[in-house]
Parts: C-alpha cells; sequence; structure tokens
C-alpha cells in the first residue's frame, strides 16, 4: 500500500520533477565549467602581453555561469524541495485518513506516542529522503562525474588518479562510521522515545503521582532515563565528531598530492597553470558532496527504516468495513438481540453470554448490572467496534453487518463512560464541527441536558473554549455536555452508558424527565449503575457476568425479590433512590 502511495505521488507530479530534475541537472553540470574558464583566464593573463579584451571575456561568462547556476539552483531547490513538502503532507493525510478507519482494537494494542511518532518523525524522516537528500545525491553524483571527467580529459589522467587516490579511503571510512553513527542514532532515538513515553505518561497522570507522592520516586527513573540518553549522546559524538575531521585530512592528503604532482607538472611544461589552477577548483568542488555522502546514506537508512514501519501500520486492515453490499440507510429504531455471545479477543470467557431480547421503535430499555457484567460492551456492538456475526443484532429486522457504517453511526447517539472534551468552543464540542445546526439547536439541547446554565455562566457563553487552552469542566458537566452532543443529532437509538453517573440526583431526574418528552416515538438504552437511571424504563435488564439474570419492569422486578431487588433496596438505604 505504502509504495504505491509513494508511486501515486510520484506520479501526479511527474512534470514537476522532471522540471527540477533537469534545472538541477543543469545548475550541477554548469556549475563544473567554472573552473575550466577560471583557469582559462589565468592562463591569458600569465602570458605576456595579455590581451585585456580576452580576459573580460573569461570573465563574463564566469559571471554568466554565476548567474545562470544562481537561477537553476533557486528552482530546481524550489521545485524539489516543495514536492519533499508536497510529499510529506501527502503521505501525513493518508495516514491519518487509514488511522480513522482502523478500528477501535487497534488503537487499544498501540502507545499513543508511537502513533504520533509515525505522523511526524517517521513521515518527516521520508521527507528528507525523498527530497533534499534524493536531490543532493543527484547534484553530488552529476558534479563528480563532469568534475572528474573534466579533471581526466583537460588536465591530466595521471594527475587525477594520483591526486583522489585517497578517495576510495575516505569513502570507505565514511560507510564503515557511518554504520557505527548510524548503530548509535538508533540507541540514541530509542532513548529519546523512552523519555517521551515517560514525561508524557507522567504529565497525563500528574494527578495520580501527586496524589500517592510519587514525585521523588517518578523523578528518580526520570533521571536514569534521562542520564542513559546523554551516554547515548556522547557515545554517539564520540564516532560523529571524528568523522568530519577524518575527511578533512583525506582532502587535505589530496590537495598536497596535487601541489606536489601538479606543481611539477607545471614547472615541466606538462600542463598549464591554468589547467593546475582548474584542477584546484575541481577537486574543491568534489569535496562538498564526498562530505556530504555519510550524510546522506544516513539519511536513507533512516528514510528506509521510516518507510518500512509506515508500511506496516498502512498495511494493517481495518477489520470492521462495510461489506460488498451494505445498505446505506440509518436504522429506524428497533433492535432485535438473538442468543448474542461475544468473546473480547485473547479471552476465553465470553463478555456477553446468549443475550436475547426485543427493543420495539420507541421504547426505553433500562442496563444495570454489577461492574464487568458487560453493560459497555453491549453498547460498543452497536456501533459495530467490534465484530459479531451475523444474525445475532437486528435493527428494524435487518442484520447489522448489512448497514453501511457511516449511517448506522449516524442513526445512533452515544454518551460514553469516559467523555471526551475536545480543545474547542463548547458549540463545537455540541456539534462536533459540523454544520448545519442553529444556535438555538445548540442552546435546545443544552437546556434539555441541564447544562445550559452553566454555559451561559462561562466568560463567551458557548465561544468559550475548553480542554487544553481553555475552560476544564467539572465531571457532571461533562457528562451533560455529550449528553447535549448526543440529543442534538436526535437519533434513532440514544444510548446513555452510565453517562449520568456524575451527577445529582435532582438534574438526573430533570434529564430523565427531558428525554421522556423530547424522545417520544425513538428508542433509548440507558445504562446504570443506580436503579434511579433505568427505574422508568419499558424494560428493564439485569446483567450478571455476561449473562440475563434478570429482565421485566420495575414494579415487576421488585416483587420478584432478585438481585434487581436487592440493588435498589441497598440504594435507597444509602439515599440513591428517592
Ligand atoms: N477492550 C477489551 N478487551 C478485553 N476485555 C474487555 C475489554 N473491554 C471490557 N472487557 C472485559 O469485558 C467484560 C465486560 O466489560 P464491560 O466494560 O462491558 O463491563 P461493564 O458492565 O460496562 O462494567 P462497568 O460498569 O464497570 O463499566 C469485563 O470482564 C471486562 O474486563
Amino acid at each position: 500500500m505504502n509504495s504505491s502511495v509513494l508511486l501515486r505521488f510520484f506520479k501526479s507530479r511527474k512534470l514537476s520533477y522532471i522540471i527540477g530534475f533537469a534545472f538541477m541537472f543543469a545548475a550541477s553540470f554548469i556549475q563544473t565549467l567554472f573552473p575550466k574558464v577560471l583557469g582559462s583566464a589565468v592562463d591569458l593573463m600569465k602570458n605576456n602581453g595579455f590581451e585585456p579584451g580576452q580576459v573580460l571575456t573569461q570573465v563574463f561568462w564566469m559571471v554568466l555561469i554565476a548567474a545562470i547556476v544562481f537561477l537553476c539552483t533557486f528552482l530546481w531547490r524550489n521545485i524539489i524541495i516543495a514536492n519533499g513538502r508536497n510529499l510529506e503532507c501527502y503521505i501525513r493525510e493518508e495516514l491519518y485518513r487509514h488511522f480513522l478507519k482502523l478500528s477501535p482494537g487497534f488503537f487499544s494494542s498501540r502507545k499513543t506516542g508511537d502513533l504520533i511518532a509515525y505522523a511526524i518523525n517517521d513521515i518527516s524522516a521520508v521527507r528528507m529522503t525523498f527530497g533534499p537528500a534524493t536531490a543532493m545525491s543527484f547534484n553530488g553524483i552529476v558534479i563528480c562525474i563532469s568534475s572528474v571527467y573534466f579533471m581526466f580529459a583537460s588536465v591530466s589522467p595521471s594527475l587525477t588518479l594520483l591526486t583522489l587516490s585517497p578517495l576510495p579511503f575516505i569513502i570507505l571510512l565514511m560507510l564503515f562510521s557511518g554504520r557505527k553513527v548510524q548503530t548509535r542514532f538508533r540507541i540514541v532515538q530509542n532513548q529519546f522515545g523512552a523519555v517521551s513515553d515517560r514525561v508524557q505518561e507522567n504529565i497525563s497522570g500528574i494527578r495520580v503521582i501527586k496524589a500517592y507522592v510519587q514525585e521523588r520516586s517518578e523523578m528518580e527513573k526520570f533521571s536514569e532515563l534521562s542520564s542513559r540518553m546523554k551516554q547515548a549522546n556522547l557515545d554517539l559524538i564520540k564516532v560523529s565528531a571524528a568523522l568530519p575531521a577524518m575527511i578533512e585530512f583525506g582532502f587535505a592528503v589530496c590537495f598536497v598530492m596535487n601541489l606536489m604532482f601538479g606543481g611539477r607538472m607545471v614547472l615541466r611544461g606538462e600542463i598549464s597553470i591554468g589547467d593546475f589552477v582548474a584542477f584546484n577548483g575541481y577537486l574543491s568542488l568534489i569535496v562538498s558532496p564526498i562530505v556530504s555522502i555519510g550524510r546522506i546514506v544516513t539519511i536513507f537508512q533512516r528514510g528506509l527504516a521510516s518507510l518500512g514501519r509506515l508500511n506496516d501500520i498502512l498495511r494493517v486492515q481495518p477489520e470492521i468495513t462495510d461489506l460488498p453490499n451494505a445498505v446505506p440507510i440509518q436504522p429506524e429504531g428497533a433492535m432485535e438481540l438473538r442468543q448474542l455471545t461475544f468473546y473480547y479477543e485473547g479471552s476465553d470467557v465470553p463478555a456477553l453470554h446468549e443475550i436475547s431480547l426485543v427493543l420495539p421503535k420507541g421504547h426505553t430499555l433500562g442496563i444495570i448490572g454489577r461492574t464487568g457484567s458487560g453493560k459497555s460492551t453491549l453498547a460498543s456492538l452497536l456501533f459495530r467496534f467490534f465484530n459479531v456475526k451475523p444474525g445475532h443484532i437486528l435493527l428494524d429486522g435487518r442484520d447489522i453487518n448489512d448497514y453501511a457504517l457511516d449511517p448506522l453511526r449516524e442513526g445512533l447517539g452515544v454518551v460514553p463512560q469516559d467523555t471526551f472534551v475536545f480543545a474547542a468552543s463548547v458549540k463545537d464540542n455540541i456539534v462536533l464541527f459540523k454544520d448545519g445546526y442553529t444556535d438555538e439547536d445548540v442552546q435546545h439541547a443544552a437546556a434539555l441536558s441541564q447544562i445550559a446554565g452553566s454555559i451561559e455562566a462561562f466568560p463567551d457563553g458557548y465561544d468559550t473554549l475548553l480542554g487544553e487552552r481553555g475552560v476544564n469542566l467539572s465531571g457532571g458537566q461533562k457528562q451533560r455536555l455529550a449528553i447535549a452532543r448526543a440529543l442534538i443529532r436526535k437519533p434513532a437509538i440514544l444510548i446513555l452508558d452510565d453517562a449520568l453517573s456524575a451527577v445529582d440526583a435532582v438534574t438526573e431526574g430533570q434529564i430523565l424527565n427531558s428525554l421522556r418528552q423530547t424522545r417520544k416515538g425513538k428508542s433509548n438504552i440507558l445504562i446504570s449503575h443506580r436503579v434511579s437511571g433505568i427505574m422508568e424504563a419499558d424494560e428493564i435488564i439485569v446483567l450478571e457476568k455476561g449473562r440475563i439474570a434478570e429482565r421485566g419492569t420495575h414494579e415487576q422486578l421488585l416483587k420478584k425479590g432478585g438481585m434487581y431487588y436487592d440493588i435498589y433496596t441497598e440504594q435507597l438505604e444509602e439515599g440513591e433512590v428517592c
């Protein structure tokens, strides 16, 4: 998938790449004409009674060469480097699109920090490889080949061979140290990952750390990680610092050899002084591309490693997708579960076991049960966050797997246990960045969920920023905001997953009252630990270890005197039921 992403990108920008590389070729090649013209000018000046006009012509050529090289370099840099940025943006969007397609199970098995690293570090490494590093390689190859050609063809083959004889050693040395640098660099990167993971985890869990007075021990662990990272960096510097010095030494040997052997050839009249100057110019021209080889190899190694990592991620297939003949319609509100059994991956204990029930359109189902009894699992199966075999969940008589995912989820509304607040305005948090809702719709949804008063007390009302950059909400306020978010969409089936646990009994009553009045003809599934949250439902099921232990209306269940009755009396004594 990923190589085709690269190919698709290159194909879509074929023309600009061809133009960019043409300018780059022109710049690199024309640059190598400069030492030759300089040499000719020196030869002209050396002769007695030289013609100033002839020298001026050479000067003109030199200025023209410099101007063309400047222009071509400016153009190719703009085209190729800009294409690198476009590639980065293209892959990042592909990756993000892919992330959005992946099923929740994928995200629970990966670290957030790792996924962020894909989107930032790896994509940036790929950009460096297929942008600047590729350009530098091409540029360097053209400069080196044409410089060596001119040294060989227009100065002296024997001098070229002699002077460049240290080059293979320099290149071998660079490749050898490059590998060492690469290994040590990988250790630095791993240490960096460990440090940033720790920082991220500690910042997210700062309240737990403080509450359990863990600051000192966390600091000690962090210091150890930080020292390891420092040591890894020092080890890297030992190799990387020696490399440029060794390369410079190698080139110094080349220049000294040119001075010795080239100088002798000038004295013997085998080459002109202008040739000697031109030769020096070519030698200077190839220094920079050859010095860059090590860096380019490192960039390529990193880029290819990152491309491999991205490939692995992009190859992960979303577990939950539309069937080929999926129907693009929203459910209308009737639900039936037939012998629904569900195991989480890797678990041999069913989270739900042979659940059968019917929820007619417009009815309300209450689900109560102890923690871990399977309540939230049932809610997440309705959203197809996990796959269920055909025939076990039916919506309006149609198997849930036959629905296209988007309309299915658009027809459902959920208020999950853990409410997520985006770093955005209150209004955007309610409409979820969708157009098409009026201010009145937003205010109405907020009023129904009993949050309007709190919002209006905020400095900027519905425009108040929430989350990291803005106001922090209490647990109960967050829950009510999430209820407004679900209500505004007027879903055919509304699922409140313990969504009133953080509000007081009076507010809970008010919200349930609003629901009864505004959701006539629509279905609701109320999941709660508290009897008060579900007692008015048309049918209540009591879940116990994934099975339906009891079912009926509130009155029927009380009469039964079973588990529901026990929960009710327990909560009555604790004052949780009015
Ligand atoms: N993603 C998951 N992977 C594996 N097991 C899970 C996962 N989510 C829940 N479980 C397990 O499935 C069982 C049912 O969990 P579920 O969250 O549905 O319970 P619950 O009734 O909603 O609990 P609570 O009232 O505490 O929210 C539990 O044993 C739980 O450990």
